[in-house]
């Protein structure tokens, strides 16, 4: 595509140089420029993009886009914000492919990635061919593959897409962080469908206050259209039960479909009943009630269910044919994924890694446990710290025994990680935690301690298969460990 038409949206713009030159690609990483291409410079979080420029157009790049003044020898086009022009760029670049490709975002602290996995099976189940983008991997086709970030930079995303739509995918299913949000990850995608899970503690390190937090959510709302075309009608799923919702409910143009338990909704769970063998409830639809049985346990799960059902009926899919779907699910990778190795006692490897997470996974296990509960948790480094002693608390006080440990220290000291979150353990009696900063060691006391009927609950990590630790990337993965402790276990 030719530079000149490439930056037809944006203004103001001031190009310096040729502009009727060819663009083969986009990037805003200097290592990965091929020859052809725009490098974007983007002000990073740890080092500013600007001063690749001169090494991008080394490697080839024939123009280079920046907010600041640059010296280098291609075409230079000055934007006031990058970031936003890159969004807007990456999805003109890539054919503007959410404009046919229909994109379901999840928003939410808890559940996103559960939620994107039964709508996913939902619709590929009425023979629809899907595409899936979030924490655990982006699936493209049959081809999945293990991604950096939740949701992908713009130029990663709509390139997804791109490549999607070329293999004739109908639906993409994406989670939506809401760093994504804040930073314009998603602004220049037509969404179809966006979902909202729940909003509680989390990420403060990087919105500050809960309210700047509920703000970065409401941006998926707000930025869904106001078409009402019915072949491109757009739709807000909200939990009725979640007060953020009021304010997303505002701020959408969109049609909106409530879904809850407490609360009146349009999709609405009764006779819950939750057991070790997963959960059951009847659905009231605008579509009729039914009554489902899914092996996902927990109450949360029926939020999440009931928000891929609303998703599901929006599409016009037959309530039986989505409880069907959902009935087949046998869980999530690494949300509460039980371990066996032919031990009396359950381990379960859970991706709870805020409060209500872990609130939610523990009074769940309470709920079926007929022996003590262990908890097995740490907190990520160089993430929110404001949570530390509020997970330490929650997990002594579901736990009869709590083993503080480390998570992803990242770049912190782990042992700085523990203190703080044993700062929130100064009215809890001693014996009903311990804290061990080697994750494998603390997850070996756990099961070294287990009798006949107990459950572990190994939170934080879930599907990881890493441990950063001073920025190293180590092997490492909670499920493996725990076959190991309960080898032991056995042998003793
Ligand atoms: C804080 C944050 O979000 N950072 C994201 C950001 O990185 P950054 O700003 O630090 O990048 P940087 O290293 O400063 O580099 C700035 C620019 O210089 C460029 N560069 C850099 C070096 C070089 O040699 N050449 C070069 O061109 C970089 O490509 C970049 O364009 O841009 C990167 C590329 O898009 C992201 O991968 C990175 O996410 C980091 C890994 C991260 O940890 N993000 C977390 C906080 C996050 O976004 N999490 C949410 C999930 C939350 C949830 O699920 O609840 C997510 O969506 O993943
Ligand atoms: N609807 C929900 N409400 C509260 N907690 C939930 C919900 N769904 C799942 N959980 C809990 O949160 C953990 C993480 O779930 P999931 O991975 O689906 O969330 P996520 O929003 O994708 O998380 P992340 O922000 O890390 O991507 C689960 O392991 C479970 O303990
Ligand atoms: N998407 C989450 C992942 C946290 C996973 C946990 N294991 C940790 O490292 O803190 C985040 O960026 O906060
Ligand atoms: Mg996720």
């Amino acid at each position: 595509m030719l530079l000149r038409d490439l930056l037809a949206p944006l203004l103001p713009v001031k190009v310096t140089g040729e502009d009727s030159i060819e663009i083969t690609g986009l990037t805003a990483d200097s290592r990965k420029v091929k020859p052809g291409c725009l490098f974007i410079c983007l002000p990073g979080f740890t080092v500013d993009g600007h001063q690749f420029a001169a090494k991008a157009v080394e490697m080839g790049a024939v123009a280079v886009l920046a907010e600041k003044d640059v010296d280098v020898p291609a075409t230079i086009v000055r934007v006031p914000d990058t970031r936003r022009a890159m969004a807007m760029l990456a999805d003109r670049f890539y054919g503007s492919p959410t404009r046919t490709l229909k994109v379901i975002g999840v928003t939410g602290t808890n559940g996103k990635t559960t939620t994107t996995h039964l709508i996913d099976k939902i619709l590929h189940d009425q023979q629809k061919q899907t595409g899936l983008i979030g924490t655990i991997h982006r699936r493209i086709g049959e081809v999945t593959e293990e991604m950096k970030n939740t949701t992908p930079d713009a130029l990663e995303l709509q390139e997804s897409f791109r490549r999607m739509l070329d293999i004739g995918t109908e639906y993409a299913t994406i989670e939506v962080s809401s760093h994504a949000l804040e930073m314009g990850r998603v602004r220049g995608c037509e969404i179809h469908t966006a979902v909202f899970t729940n909003l509680t503690q989390d990420h403060l390190d990087y919105h500050k206050t809960m309210e700047n937090y509920r703000h970065a959510k409401s941006l998926l709302f707000a930025q869904l259209g106001n078409v009402y075309d019915p072949k491109r009608l757009k739709t807000a799923v909200l939990n009725a039960d979640d007060e953020a919702s009021a304010l997303f409910a505002t701020v959408t143009p969109a049609r909106v479909i409530t879904y809850g338990i407490d609360k009146p909704a349009d999709v609405r769970a009764e006779e819950i009943s939750i057991s070790t063998q997963g959960t059951s409830f009847v659905a009231h639809t605008f579509a009729g009630s039914i009554r489902l049985s899914l092996k996902l346990m927990g109450k949360f799960n029926v939020y999440n269910a009931l928000a891929a059902m609303a998703v599901g009926l929006a599409e016009g899919i037959p309530l039986a044919e989505i409880k069907s779907s959902l009935e087949q699910v046998q869980g999530v990778n690494g949300r509460f994924e039980a371990v066996n190795a032919g031990q009396p006692f359950a381990v379960l490897v859970d991706y709870s890694h805020t409060p209500d997470s872990l609130e939610n996974a523990l009074t769940t296990i309470r709920e079926f446990a007929k022996g003590k509960v262990f908890c097995v948790v740490g907190c990520g480094g160089d993430r929110d710290k404001t949570k530390r002693p509020i997970m330490a608390q929650i997990a002594t006080k579901y736990a009869d025994l709590a083993v503080l440990t480390s998570d992803n220290p990242r770049s912190e000291e782990p042992e700085a990680i523990i203190s703080d979150m044993l700062a929130g353990l100064a009215e809890t009696a001693p014996e009903r935690y311990t804290s061990i900063v080697d994750r494998r060691e603390a997850i070996h006391h756990a099961v070294s301690q287990a009798s006949e009927g107990d459950v572990i609950l190994i939170a934080g990590k879930g599907h990881e298969t890493y441990q950063i630790i001073k920025g190293e990337v180590l092997s490492f993965d909670d499920r493996e460990v725990a076959k190991e402790a309960i080898a032991l276990w056995k042998n003793e």
